[in-house]
């Protein structure tokens, strides 16, 4: 009953094989690649592994990404999978999607936001659920709030900080200068760049922390996921955990609802 999760997002692919399509199931693979390199999947990440049984993904990188990653699907004989993949919609494994347009929300969004609901229902047991703040931290970055009772209030995206640093290089004459350190008082170019973009991004959770607070009169979880993730958190004021398989976890909990319909 292995269960094949992917995730694709704009920088890179991760994907991870569970022994069953079930949250808490147990992760027997995982890996990554740079979207550049989607064509070395069949033959690198996933040629050894387990026939998976089923497969489940979210894209947030456009159709002819996804169809390159199909391509590669199908060069596994063995695998007869057929992929389907996550579509925001207007609830979905315990959220309310509270977007104008639910299926505007970005996939990845949309699943780490049931992934978070998952971890806070699991853990509150017995006591009322608390809300979430739930922060990827990618080639974008999203803040989004989760109530109590599971609806999605909304969120924000700001860039990333690379997409910050390649802006900034490529509208100045001077800001062409290695990676420096976070500082609160940064005194050469480097760490004044690398600390800009950092309390960029920790201001903008920490703000979306005091939002929630105020509409929902308790402090949320705050879960945070994606590749840069360990960069911010030093540097975020407010309780938090990294959660690495964030969207995993919202993948499982799909998978395991759809199939129990
Ligand atoms: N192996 C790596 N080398 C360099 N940067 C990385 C690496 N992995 C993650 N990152 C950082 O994380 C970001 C990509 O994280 P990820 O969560 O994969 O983004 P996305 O989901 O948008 O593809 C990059 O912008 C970079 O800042
Ligand atoms: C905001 C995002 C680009 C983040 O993607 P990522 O940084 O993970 O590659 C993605 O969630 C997206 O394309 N969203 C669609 C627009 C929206 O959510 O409003
Ligand atoms: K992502």
């Amino acid at each position: 009953m292995s269960f094949l999760a992917i995730d694709i997002g704009n920088t890179r692919l991760k994907w991870a094989l569970y022994a069953g399509p079930q949250p808490g199931s147990p992760m027997l693979a995982h890996g990554a690649q740079f979207l550049e390199n989607v064509e070395k999947l069949a033959e690198h990440d996933w040629a050894a592994l387990p026939v998976p049984t089923s497969l489940l993904g979210c894209n947030v990188a456009g159709d002819g990404m996804r169809r390159r990653v199909e391509e590669q699907l199908e060069q596994l004989e063995r695998w007869d999978l057929e992929p389907r993949w996550v579509a925001s919609s207007a609830q979905a494994g315990g959220i309310v999607n509270g977007y104008d347009h639910p299926s505007r929300l970005g996939a990845d969004r949309f699943v780490a936001l049931i992934g978070a609901r998952h971890h806070v229902l699991s853990r509150g047991r017995g006591q009322a659920p608390k809300p979430a703040l739930v922060v990827m931290v990618g080639t974008a970055v999203t803040v989004d709030a989760l109530d109590a009772d599971g609806r999605f209030l909304g969120g924000l995206i700001l860039p990333g900080h690379g997409i910050m640093l390649r802006a900034l290089e490529g509208g100045t004459a001077g800001l062409r200068v290695p990676t420096g350190e976070v500082r609160e008082f940064p005194t050469n170019t480097s760490d004044a760049l690398t600390s800009g973009g950092n309390f960029a991004i920790t201001g903008a959770i920490e703000r979306m922390h005091r939002h929630i607070v105020k509409r929902c009169g308790q402090e949320p979880v705050t879960l945070m996921t994606g590749g840069a993730g360990w960069k911010v958190s030093p540097s975020l004021d407010i309780p938090h955990e990294l959660i690495d398989s964030l969207i995993f976890d919202g993948l499982l909990a799909v998978q395991a609802h759809r199939l129990a319909l």
